[in-house]
């Protein structure tokens, strides 16, 4: 039934929930897993600079921040740009590095005053044979409070750990708990570390088994179609540009409003506000559209069981069968036009009402 389906994208619509077509709205309902990227979409996506340690008597702290935030000048990553505004904000003076190579899923190398620099997770010292075992205490700790360290290797002897921290939307904990009393499995994926992703994992209410970790950007799709093979039917929610494969290859692909143009492309719905409840919000007005269409083929039938013997007898008159089918035709348009009191943020609004919190927040763009 069009008409239900057409109502229900324009009450998503109306609650910034922006469906790309029907179909996607009709999917929806179906969805029994939810795979939810970590940085930006779980979290803010605006780390911060927190520690700067050094491996004792190799380098000061000033200077290690200084060829790091150096380096991370020619990066995009969102870690690299919390790093050189760290370094900013300690009124440092940076160089511009001679060399630079991003590594996708590991950190970065760069050359600095003759100097070669590595930064980044294990996997990139253990493939450049850097020991790192004076360090390795520190790093697991940091990690443990939910931090992303990253190792700094000046000419192949590790020098240091940066650390960055992310804290969680605040709506993002009541979101993942509406998702998993709905029936749905929530999984968070990320190119982090197994440690850190855990402990943001614990403050959302994500148990460890559920928690996809170490993922190179290029797999994240992969893991998705993963679950799709095992049967399941699959959202993935992304705000980044290399979250759009895995938004693509999910049954409905959710983009986080604020995140890149790149991922809203890929997405099937949008979610102007920007947070995680609009999650739970499409999949509870895709339900109330698809009981709607329910509703509608029931009337339709009683219609036609009804009419069709009582016309075979003889007892229906023209006249009576044209009322009958407009009336029927009536009451399927009347019921859908009842979705349009559907609220789906309805339950979230009941709980904010307890804590006096504004609803909704207004999507903020980032570039
Ligand atoms: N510019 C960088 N500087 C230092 N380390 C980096 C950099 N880029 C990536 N890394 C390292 O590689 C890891 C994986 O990066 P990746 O981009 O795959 O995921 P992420 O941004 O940490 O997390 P998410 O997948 O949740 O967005 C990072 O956690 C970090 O340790
Ligand atoms: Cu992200």
């Amino acid at each position: 039934t069009p008409t239900s389906i057409m109502v229900g994208t324009g009450k998503g619509a109306e609650n910034g929930i922006l469906i790309k077509g029907g179909e996607h709205l009709e999917k929806a309902h179906a969805l029994n897993a939810i795979v939810l990227d970590k940085t930006g979409t779980i979290t803010k996506g605006e780390p911060s600079l927190t520690d700067v340690i050094t491996a004792t008597g190799e380098i000061s702290e000033e200077e290690l921040i200084r060829l790091v935030a150096s380096a991370e000048r020619s990066s995009e990553h969102p870690l690299g740009e919390a790093i050189v505004k760290g370094a900013k904000e300690r009124n440092m003076d940076l160089v511009e590095p001679q060399n630079f190579e991003a590594i996708p899923g590991h950190g970065i190398v760069a050359a600095i005053e003759g100097k070669a620099l590595f930064i980044g997770n294990r996997r990139l010292m253990s493939s450049e044979n850097i020991d790192i075992s004076t360090l390795e205490k520190k790093v697991d700790e940091l990690e443990g409070e939910g931090k992303t360290a990253m190792l700094v290797a000046v000419d192949n002897k590790a020098v240091g750990v940066v650390a960055v921290a992310d804290t969680v939307k605040e709506t993002s904990a009541e979101a993942i708990q509406a998702l998993r009393s709905m029936g749905i499995q929530v999984i968070m994926i990320t190119g982090d570390n197994r440690r850190t992703a855990e402990a943001i994992a614990k403050q959302v209410g994500i148990p460890p088994e559920d928690v996809l970790a170490e993922v190179l950007p290029q797999d994240k799709a992969r893991e998705v179609n993963r679950l799709k093979e095992k049967g399941q039917v699959v959202g993935m929610v992304g705000d980044g540009i290399n979250d759009a494969p895995a938004l693509a290859t999910a049954d409905v692909g959710f983009a986080i409003g604020t995140g890149t143009d790149v991922a809203m492309e890929a997405a099937d719905i949008t979610l102007m506000r920007g947070d995680l409840r609009g999650v739970a919000a499409s999949i509870k007005l895709s339900r109330a559209t698809m009981r709607n269409i329910k509703q509608n083929l029931f009337w339709a039938l009683i219609y036609n069981t009804l009419g069709i013997p009582v016309a075979a007898l003889g007892y229906l008159s023209p006249v009576l069968a044209g009322a009958a089918m407009a009336f029927s035709s009536v009451s399927v348009v009347t019921n859908a036009l009842r979705l349009k009191r559907f609220d789906p943020y309805r339950d979230f609004r009941k709980e904010e009402k307890a804590t006096f919190r504004l609803v909704p927040e207004p999507a903020r763009r980032r570039e």
